[in-house]
């Protein structure tokens, strides 16, 4: 069908003949169906078999093509441009007005399209365009209009042809309708696999989409059919047009392609970094250039932006590997900020963590600062508390039934914090009971440990310069030795009291070592039958004094005192003295105590930074048993000591009742008890009384006697604690206020020394010129210088030593030191209490001698040992260990017991000036002397005060060798009323 008329009759020409043969032969067939179809007028430009040029200027204005169109397809182009007829078509067409005829070319070749048929390119009917194609379009309208007609469909019929769907005219590529043509004419099967193959090549790396490669697979069948008619020969020439259309469209795609990258690139820089506006921008640029590749770029943006699996499909493998070396390093980067962010915020919080630890040291070192007068303060605060609590307190113990007693009916009836119950047997058989309160109770199953840990804070009291006395009351085997000392056999955990208060102190020792030096001695005596002994001494038999007015604060000055450094060194030393103790044998206690013993601490100090000394004593009494003689059962000696122990206690009642009374006497000579605890008791210390009792049923009355008598002792108020602590300007003043009184006193007086004073400016002596007086005092040995004896052992060979006092006129005469040997010093100075109270002294001794006030403008050291007696200077610095000291254990209200038996009341420590005022007028030469003999070790040394107005000492013998000084019966209370000797 249509076959070139020549075709198959010229075998000899060459292949280009052959060609031209047959390309004419097809235009020949071309233009005769266009002839038939359209009719001749209308195709008059249209010769049968026009050449080439013909052929093309024939249709050039599509009038013709667009007829035989809607001749084949009617109604296919509505509207087809007619010529007109004034119009002269030139020979070379140049005239003909494109835009006139294009419109007519464009729907033809629209239409041509839309029907599925080859079409051709405008170009294509221009000189030198490829009429070839033109010819091909032809041909297949006129099969599918053949096929139309007939109603079958041949594999050579374009009308058998299924119309591709729309989508399909993107893949018809442009100049593909001569390709196809020829591709359909072919005979080869494996050129045409090639093509097919490059084809879907092509369309792969395009990214077809599944609907197009189903599009794909029809057109390969498609053209595998159509050129099934062709001849072999024709196969190259449609090969070789086949790979141009495939070179052509490769390197189209590979340019859209190398475009596609550089966005790529650029998204992995510029465009990641502000994906939006780079995006845009590409949007832009690449919409001039091509729609499709502005599809894929904002794909590949998006892909870029949001999924990087799509991403993939899009980028070659390098492209994917620079995305993962850019986001990794993104990631760096992030995570370096991340970093660096991280290390800002620690900058920030470790700076201002220095900042904080900064200001908390600076408040710490403030606090360290501090803390001396926190504890400074502290310590007063505590004893202010322990003040508030009274000065007398009175803890109750209870003891537990003994081993083998049975502990079923125990007279005790309850217990409290404070207060206990007793089951009072009444007169009428039914029990009743009485309650007594106390600071604390403490039950039979108190430890020694908790018992102590009560009373602890007075033990700190001692070192801040408190009196502190503890004593254990009780009747017989009430367990007061169990609370002082402990039991018989000792352990760490049943020592008493004695032992955990020296251990308490020795700690505080230790802790405030470089703050405060303290020096801590012991004594340790009893008091038997009215008699005072030493029990740090095996043959301490020798009778002891107790001297209220010891100038260095001991009770009995005559009794060892033995420094201690440690806890062995104290049990040690108890264990010495309850050998010593004097114990009985009891019908209620085989191990009772018939004596009174008192464990003394004496507690120095020094503080290092204020210079203040301080001194305390403690004392620790265990009583002897409270009981009744009759329950007893004693006789003899035994009955003896229990009317002694009995009249010592009864004296403590009396002077506690007095005290609780507010008496302004009050009775503590009655006894040696009374007499030791009189500073503790009456004075400015504080006192604690552990008051024991049996819990037996049958001994309810003593232990209801003893309570009555503890709850009078707590009702005792003595007034607030005072601390024997002076600072040295303290000292200072104290001392020039006694000169200036005792000046006064002299003035007064004697104006005969006025005189001689006033005469003198330089009326301080020794620091001749220094405004300030500085006054000396006696540092008195072991003596007691408030006792109005003076021994009478004076040897023949005294000899007076003599001080002129430049300027003031007063002479001061001490004896040789070889001459004071064995003889008791008249101490005249007394320190500062003496003074104090010249003037109440001035008042009922208007003659009061100047050598009364003297001690204070000198001081003497009693040297001990094989100097003993020997009187020497010492400096001022030194005697300032023994000033401004109150004296611990003196007492104003006191109640002196000469050595003759005569009792004085009321002799106060000024007193002591009392008695020395007659001594002084009478004679100025004062001599003292020892008449003791069995005085082993008495204080040697001797002075002797000389006035320009001498007075000598009346001596009184009596029968004993003892001396009382004249006119010693004129005494003064403290409140200024003459003593009287009883
Ligand atoms: N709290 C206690 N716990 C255990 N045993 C105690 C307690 N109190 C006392 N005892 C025991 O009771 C007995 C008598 O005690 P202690 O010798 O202390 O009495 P005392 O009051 O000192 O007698 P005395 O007045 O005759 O000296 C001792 O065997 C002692 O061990």
């Amino acid at each position: 069908e249509g076959a070139p008329r020549n075709h198959g009759t010229v075998k000899d020409i060459d292949v280009a003949a052959r060609r031209a043969q047959e390309a004419a032969n097809r235009r020949y067939d071309a233009a005769s169906w266009l002839r038939r179809t359209v009719g001749i007028v209308c195709a008059r430009d249209l010769p049968e078999e026009p050449s080439e040029e013909e052929f093309r200027l024939g249709l050039r204005n599509g009038i013709v093509l667009c007829n035989a169109l809607n001749k084949v397809q009617p109604g296919a182009i509505p509207k087809v441009v007619e010529a007109r007829a004034d119009t002269v078509i030139p020979a070379d067409g140049s005239a003909l007005c494109a835009y006139q005829y294009f419109e007519n070319l464009r729907n033809f070749l629209v239409s041509v399209q839309d029907i599925g048929l080859p079409t051709f390119e405008l170009s294509d009917l221009e000189k030198g365009g490829k009429g070839v194609r033109v010819v091909d379009c032809i041909l297949a309208l006129k099969s599918f209009s053949e096929s139309k007609t007939t109603g079958r469909q041949t594999p050579c019929n374009y009308g058998s042809i299924t119309k591709p769907s729309t989508s399909g005219k993107h893949f018809i590529l442009k100049n593909s309708g001569a390709f196809m043509n020829k591709l359909m004419r072919s005979h080869t099967t494996e050129p045409i696999q090639k093509v097919l193959i490059a084809k879907q090549s092509i369309e792969t790396d395009c990214c077809l989409e599944s609907t197009e490669m189903a599009n794909l697979e029809s057109l390969n069948m498609l053209v595998r059919t159509l050129l099934l008619d062709k001849k072999p020969e024709e196969v190259p020439l449609i090969v070789e047009s086949l790979l141009i259309k495939v070179i052509q469209e490769y390197e189209c795609r590979a340019a859209n392609q190398h475009l596609v990258n550089c966005i790529g690139d650029l998204k992995g820089t510029d465009l990641f970094s502000r994906p939006e506006k780079t995006s845009t921008s590409t949007r832009v640029k690449m919409g001039e250039e091509e729609p499709n590749l502005l599809k894929v770029t904002e794909e590949v943006s998006s892909v870029v932006r949001n999924d990087d699996c799509v991403a993939e499909q899009f980028q070659p493998g390098t492209k994917i590997s620079i995305e993962l070396q850019q986001k990794h390093i993104q990631e760096l980067r992030n995570s370096l900020s991340s970093v660096k962010s991280g290390m800002e915020q620690l900058r920030i919080q470790y700076s201002e963590d220095f900042t904080k630890i900064g200001r908390q040291l600076y408040i710490l070192s403030n606090a360290a600062s501090g803390y001396h007068k926190v504890l400074e303060d502290n310590r007063k605060l505590y004893n202010q508390i322990q003040d508030l609590k009274g000065n007398i307190r009175v803890y109750c113990r209870v003891r537990p039934f003994l081993p083998g007693q049975a502990n079923s009916s125990s007279s005790v009836a309850g217990m409290e914090e404070r207060t206990i119950t007793i089951i009072t047997p009444t007169k009428y058989g039914k029990d009743g009971s009485k309650s007594f309160t106390f600071n604390k109770v403490f039950g039979p199953a108190a430890t020694q440990e908790e018992v102590f840990s009560d009373m602890q804070p007075l033990i700190r009291s001692v070192l801040d310069g408190f009196n502190v006395c503890i004593f254990a009351y009780g009747q017989t085997g009430s367990g007061k030795t169990y609370t002082m000392s402990g039991p018989n056999v000792l352990s760490e955990k049943s020592v008493g009291v004695n032992y955990r208060a020296l251990n308490d102190l020795f700690n505080l020792q230790a802790q405030r070592k470089g703050t405060i030096n303290y020096e801590i001695s012991v004594q340790m005596i009893e008091i038997y039958n009215e008699q005072v002994r030493d029990l740090l001494q095996d043959s301490g038999n020798r009778k002891l004094e107790i001297r209220n007015t010891s100038q260095k604060g001991l009770a009995v000055p005559d009794a060892s005192i033995v420094p201690v450094t440690s806890t062995s060194d104290v049990a040690e030393l108890m264990n010495q003295g309850q050998k010593n103790r004097v114990v009985g044998s009891t019908a209620i206690n085989d191990r009772s105590s018939r004596s009174h013993s008192c464990l003394t601490v004496h507690v120095q100090g020094h503080d290092l930074t204020s210079g203040t000394i301080l001194r305390a004593c403690m004392h620790l009494v265990d009583l002897a048993g409270s009981e009744r003689v009759d329950k007893s059962e004693v006789v003899g000696d035994r009955l003896k000591e229990a009317l002694y122990i009995n009249k010592s206690l009864s004296a403590l009642g009396d002077v506690i009742a007095s005290l609780a009374q507010k008496n302004s006497h009050v009775p503590y000579r009655n006894s040696k008890l009374t007499q030791l605890l009189q500073d503790s008791l009456g004075g400015q210390a504080k006192t604690l009384m552990f008051v024991h009792i049996s819990p037996e049923p049958d001994v309810v009355n003593e232990t209801i006697s003893t309570l009555k008598f503890a709850e009078r002792v707590a009702s005792v108020e003595l007034g607030a604690a005072k601390a024997n602590k002076e600072g040295g300007e303290v000292r200072e003043l104290k001392e020039q206020i006694a000169w200036l009184k005792a000046a006064l006193v002299k003035k007064e007086g004697e104006p005969e020394n006025i005189q001689s004073t006033q005469s003198s400016p330089n009326i301080y002596g020794i620091n001749k010129g220094n405004a300030t007086p500085v006054f000396r005092k006696n540092r008195q040995p072991m003596e007691d210088v408030g006792n109005l004896e003076v021994r009478n052992n004076a040897t023949p060979t005294q000899k007076a030593l003599k001080f002129d006092i430049p300027g003031s006129g007063i002479l001061v005469e001490h004896n040789s030191p070889n001459s004071v040997k064995n003889c008791w010093v008249d101490n005249a100075a007394v320190g500062d209490n003496q003074f104090e109270n010249s003037n109440s002294v001035r008042e009922q001794e208007p003659n009061l001698t100047t050598h009364t006030l003297l001690p204070n403008l000198f001081y003497q050291r009693y040297t001990p040992g094989p100097q003993r007696g020997r009187v020497e200077s010492i400096p001022s610095q030194e005697s300032d260990e023994f000033n401004g000291v109150t004296n611990s254990c003196s007492s104003d209200q006191d109640m002196v017991m000469s050595s003759s038996g005569r009792k004085v009341v009321g002799i106060t420590n000024g007193g002591v000036s009392n008695k020395k005022k007659p001594r002084a007028k009478n004679d100025n030469n004062m001599t003292t002397r020892s008449t003791n003999p069995t005085c082993k070790s008495p204080p040697q040394s001797q002075k002797r005060l000389q006035t320009p107005v001498r007075s000598s000492v009346q001596k009184t013998p009596t029968k004993n060798g003892k001396q009382l000084l004249s006119g010693t019966d004129g005494r003064r209370t403290p409140s200024g009323k003459t003593n009287t000797v009883k």
